[in-house]
């Protein structure tokens, strides 16, 4: 009899810990990210989510356990290092550069994932490929128009759409998104979930994310985090239906959720 080959873990987190002081903020998570998945990560205000973040994509180092990008430990790892491992990182606008157009904010983002070590020659044949991908890019999040415009005169959920353009551009097939809706109207916010999930076709996303319309939406997992440890970790009808989590924190937002119409 052959053994089912065991899916491919896009990330994975062990006995995770990082402390701050004397306080343990992260106290030992463990979570399985399949490749293609697309996990939420919920809890209340100081959980440690954006913790979790910052552990895995290396601006913070673990005080203990492992991070495993497709099998591979990057702890101690560089930001950088990571990101040309393959997991991209959102963070809010700040990675668009204002004074820059919309298309050359798109090609920025593909030629950075290209590296530097460049030939005078090898840049010009990267530069074509670059701009094609800029195009596709463009359309993919439905700037094209605005093409030319520079970022700083986009509004506030183009400039998300930018963001999340540049975030993907470099080709990671790991995707963290902080918190991708904050700030938006109701229509905004569900167009942006839809555009969300276009573009993060066939990768794997992890989103902190505090809307619970967006969660229930966006996600294929829900990872919930109280007080630095994930309690559960499910499909979104299970966490929904999980006593421990609307005990601990879920009860009233669901509720506010499904009220809302979401
Ligand atoms: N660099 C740091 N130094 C010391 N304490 C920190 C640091 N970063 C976070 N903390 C503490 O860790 C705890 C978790 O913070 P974190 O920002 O990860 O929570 P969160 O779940 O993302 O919260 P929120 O939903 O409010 O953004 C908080 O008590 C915070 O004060």
């Amino acid at each position: 009899m052959s053994a089912t080959p065991r899916p491919a873990l896009a990330l994975e987190l062990r006995d995770l810990r990082k402390s701050f002081g004397k306080s343990e903020i992260i106290r030992g998570v463990n979570l399985a990210v399949q490749a293609g998945e697309r996990v939420a990560i919920i809890g209340p205000n100081g959980a440690g989510k954006s913790t979790l973040f910052n552990l895995i994509s290396g601006r913070f180092e673990p005080s203990g356990g492992d991070v495993l990008l497709h099998g591979q430990r990057i702890n101690g790892k560089k930001p950088f290092e990571i990101n040309r491992l393959g997991l991209s990182r959102s963070f809010q606008i700040t990675n668009i550069f204002p004074k820059l157009s919309v298309f050359e904010n798109l090609r920025c983002g593909v030629l950075w994932s290209l590296g530097y070590k460049y030939t005078f020659l090898k840049f010009l044949v990267d530069l074509d490929d670059a701009n094609e991908r800029a195009e596709e890019l463009m359309e993919m999040i439905k700037l094209d128009k605005k093409r030319d415009v520079l970022a700083m005169n986009l509004t506030y959920a183009e400039q998300r759409a930018l963001e999340i353009g540049v975030t993907i551009g470099g080709g990671a097939n790991v995707i963290l998104l902080d918190e991708p809706t904050a700030g938006m109207s109701k229509s905004e916010t569900g167009r942006f979930v839809g555009l969300i999930k276009k573009v993060t076709e066939g990768k794997t996303l992890l989103t902190v994310e505090h809307d619970m319309g967006v969660v229930f939406g966006l996600a294929d997992k829900i990872a919930v985090v109280v007080y630095g440890e994930v309690i559960a970790f499910d499909t979104p009808d299970a966490v929904r239906g999980n006593a421990r989590v609307q005990e601990a924190y879920l009860g009233s937002s669901v509720a506010d959720a499904q009220a809302g119409g979401h």
